[in-house]
């Protein structure tokens, strides 16, 4: 198992592949095998970098969080794999990815931006969600959040039992740190600062950052391109083939710049 020591304990990582680095960045409730399915479908000769950020997976909580924080986490795995990096973030990895440009632009070749958006919910939606975790735990929302996650039809398929494990395995903990971030979080302001090469991705049938909501985003870009798929909110999860085929020409143009 690869750790990777921070400040604040420790971090667990996954690194594979040889060749330029594409850093992945997962969503809230979601750990690193999120990105299963697709790894075998991108492009060859890429060395792919993952990670489970604070209070998911395996890795340590710490305390309090920001968006930021997870930028600087991702920004430590950059630097210990000698970066710099195309990174791509789904949600709330998409803001992460976001940040992490924002902040550290010599780091990010370019950025795929997928089912997310310079701000996601409200502070108002986020209470209500950190209410519902504590008062009656993950599991017992889970079936709700299958429906913000996948479309009917990936729904109606075996997978989806092992997708609410996983978020109902989330600690409760790390999963409510990372809604108080995401509440506070709003990137919409410095969205037109990134300046490198950004694709974002939308799903038609998204039920937590809808298509009209990365668009809003995707116009705020100076440098971005819009690829709309016909699934979800988790598109490398649901359609992993359609999922490649739309990042891989952006992966085979920009990772080797
Ligand atoms: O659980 C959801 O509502 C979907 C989601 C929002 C932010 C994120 O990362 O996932």
């Amino acid at each position: 198992m690869q750790v990777l020591e921070r400040p604040w304990g420790r971090m667990h990582v996954r690194v594979e592949g040889d060749g330029p680095l594409v850093l992945l960045a997962n969503s809230l409730g979601t750990d690193l095998r999120l990105w299963d399915d697709l790894l075998p479908l991108l492009p060859p000769g890429l060395r792919v970098a993952r990670f489970d950020k604070r209070g998911h997976g395996l890795s340590d909580l710490g305390g309090a969080v920001t968006v930021e924080d997870l930028a600087d986490d991702a920004v430590a795995l950059i630097e210990s794999q000698g970066g710099p990096a195309v990174v791509m973030g789904v949600s709330i990895g998409g803001m992460i990815a976001q940040a992490l440009a924002l902040r550290r632009p010599d780091l990010v070749r370019a950025l795929v931006l997928s089912n997310t958006a310079a701000r996601l919910g409200t502070p108002d939606s986020w209470a209500a969600r950190i209410a519902q975790v504590e008062g009656q735990g993950l599991a017992a929302i889970s079936d709700g959040i299958m429906e913000r996650w996948f479309a009917p039809a990936f729904r109606a398929t075996p997978q989806l039992a092992s997708w609410r494990n996983m978020l109902a395995r989330t600690s409760p903990d790390g999963y409510v740190a990372c809604c108080r971030a995401l509440a506070r979080a709003d990137l919409t302001a410095d969205a037109p600062a990134l300046s490198c090469p950004v694709l974002m991705i939308a799903g038609t049938q998204d039920g937590a950052s809808p298509r009209e909501v990365v668009e809003a985003t995707a116009r705020l870009i100076p440098n971005a391109r819009l690829a709309v798929l016909d699934a979800g909110h988790l598109p490398m999860a649901e359609t992993p083939e359609a999922f490649a085929a739309a990042v891989s020409p952006f992966l085979k143009e920009h990772a080797h710049a």
